[in-house]
Order: C-alpha cells, then structure tokens, then sequence
C-alpha cells in the first residue's frame, strides 16, 4: 500500500499537548503530546491498558484531563464539550459498535448528521422554507456520497443488529463520515474482522483521505493495518509517549519492542517483532 507523506512545515490540525488524567491514583495519561498534521493518517498504538481508550475520550471530550490542553486548528478546545468538539469536525467511531441496533443502515447514518441539526429555538423559528428544503436535499446528497463511497446500497434498509460484524463497521464508519468531520477518529477500526474485511475497511481508510480530504487519527491493535496506513505512529505505554514517528521509525525502537515483547535481547526481539507484530500485540497485552 502507498504511503502518502505530509509536508512537516503545515501547521497541525490537532495537537495534543501535555495531556495528564487520572482515575484516583492510577495515571491513566502521563504528559502525553504529539501532533496530527492535516490529511495524515495518524495511529495510536501500545499494549492493552497503555492509555488509548484514555487518550480518545480526551481528545472528544468525553474525559477532562487533570493537565494539559487540547488544539484544534490552532484554537484550545480543553473547555469545550463533546457535542460542541463533534460540531467543529472532530468525529469519531467507537470500539464497541454504538449503532442503534433495531434501526436501519440509513437512519443510523441520518442520525449522525445531527450533530450539525439546528436545535436552538430563535434558529428553528427563523429555519423555514427554502433554507431547510436546501438543507434537507443537500444532507440527503451527502448521505447518499457516504453511502455509494462505503458499498452499502444494498443494506440501507437493514436493520443493524441483523448484518455481520465487518458491515456494522462499515456503518459506523458512514455515521461518523455524515457527521462531515475534519478528523475521522477511528478506534479499533477492524477489531474482530477478518482478513478479508480488515482489508476492505483499511481500503475504505485510504480512500477516505484521498476523496474526501479528511485526516484520519485512529486506535489499532492490528500492527500490519498501522504499518501499511499510518504516515505517524504514536506509541502508548503506561500512559506515556515512549516514541512516535514513521512507521520504520517507530518499529526499529528498542523502547517500542521492548513494550510489546517485555525485557530481553533487543535483536533477538526485533526479529520475532518483524516475524510477527500482530501476534505479539496480543502477547505482550
Ligand atoms: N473509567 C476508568 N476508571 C478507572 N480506571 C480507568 C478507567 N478507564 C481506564 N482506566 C485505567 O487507565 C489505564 C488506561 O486504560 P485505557 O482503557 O485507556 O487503555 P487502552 O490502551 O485503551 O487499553 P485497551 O487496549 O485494552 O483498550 C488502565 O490502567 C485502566 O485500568
């Protein structure tokens, strides 16, 4: 797969700066920065509880860090709520599907273009006539691009809970898509598929770069997908950024092996590492 390169003079599109947060006495993020350049595909990893989940829930809003401050676009979002982080572009998907399961594919996707709805009272007193109609056929339009882009024309009727886990995904990936976000925060995004479809959803990823010109920032455990995607690769260990950089980079570490394969010989490590990434994620959880 072609890896696409960032110019490093642009600003970031978001940056994550000195991000501390605690659960009682566990520091689930420890000073945690880095930055996510416009139209880059960024990926998070480490070993299970490094701090991802954390890390995620922060930069939405979800969780307010003890330290630290949030940037997007150049603006300090730290004090802005989630519904309001989702409205300036920063839409997400979650680990565990969060679809309304009885409803159909296109509701769902209908429903996430509400983040964008006008639901103040003087807005929906003066929101009538043509503006509305314009709106309305100009969010059906993008529904239908989502829909087309994604390959789920056959599904739109299907209620959730009846489609297979890899399409459930896909799902999910077109609701956070409706939502027109400047970064698509991805977590876990081929979590329990198969090979077939991780490769169709890593795929979907690349192409929603380069069509659709949105900066993708996601949670991976499957190492081959981050490798073959990611422009930058932040590493999560304890809480900690223990390196980040290219791919190469980042996978000749001694500090990234040593997190995911425990203490040992680090030529010994790297060659089992490159035998294997995937399985030693598992292992070194
Ligand atoms: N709501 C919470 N309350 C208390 N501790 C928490 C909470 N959420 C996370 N933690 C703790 O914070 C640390 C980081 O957890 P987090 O879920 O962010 O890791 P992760 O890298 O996403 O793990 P995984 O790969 O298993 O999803 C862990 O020690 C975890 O036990």
């Amino acid at each position: 797969m072609e890896t696409h390169t960032t110019g490093s003079a642009a600003a970031p599109l978001l940056q994550v700066d000195g991000i501390t947060l605690a659960f009682g006495g566990v520091k689930a993020l420890n000073g945690v920065g880095f930055a996510v350049q416009p139209g880059s595909i960024t990926a998070v990893i480490g070993p299970n509880g490094a701090g991802k989940t954390s890390l995620f829930n922060t930069i939405s809003g979800f969780y307010r860090p003890n330290q630290g401050r949030i940037l997007f676009e150049g603006a300090d979002i730290s004090q802005v709520h989630a519904p309001q982080r989702a409205k300036l572009g920063l839409g997400r998907s979650f680990q565990n599907i969060a679809l309304f399961r009885g409803m159909t594919v296109l509701d769902n996707i209908k429903l996430g273009r509400h983040a964008h709805l006008k639901t103040h009272v003087l807005d929906a007193l003066f929101y009538l006539g043509r503006a509305r109609r314009e709106e309305a056929a100009l969010r059906a339009e993008i529904e239908e691009r989502i829909i087309d882009f994604l390959e789920i024309d056959h599904i739109r009727h299907a209620p959730v809970a009846a489609l297979p886990y890899g399409l459930q995904k896909r799902v999910e990936m077109a609701r956070a898509l409706a939502m027109q976000p400047k970064v698509l925060m991805l977590d876990e995004p081929v979590a329990g598929m198969n090979r077939e479809e991780t490769e169709d959803m890593a795929r979907f990823i690349l192409d929603v770069r380069a069509e659709w010109g949105v900066t993708v920032l996601m949670v991976e455990h499957d190492m081959g997908m981050v490798m073959d995607l990611s422009d930058h690769v932040v590493v999560l260990n304890f809480g900690q950024v223990i390196a980040q950089g290219t791919p190469a980079q980042v996978q000749a570490d001694p500090e990234v092996i040593r997190a995911y394969l425990g203490s040992g010989d680090v030529g010994d490590l790297r060659q089992r590492l490159h035998a294997g990434l995937q399985g030693a994620a598992a292992e070194g959880s």
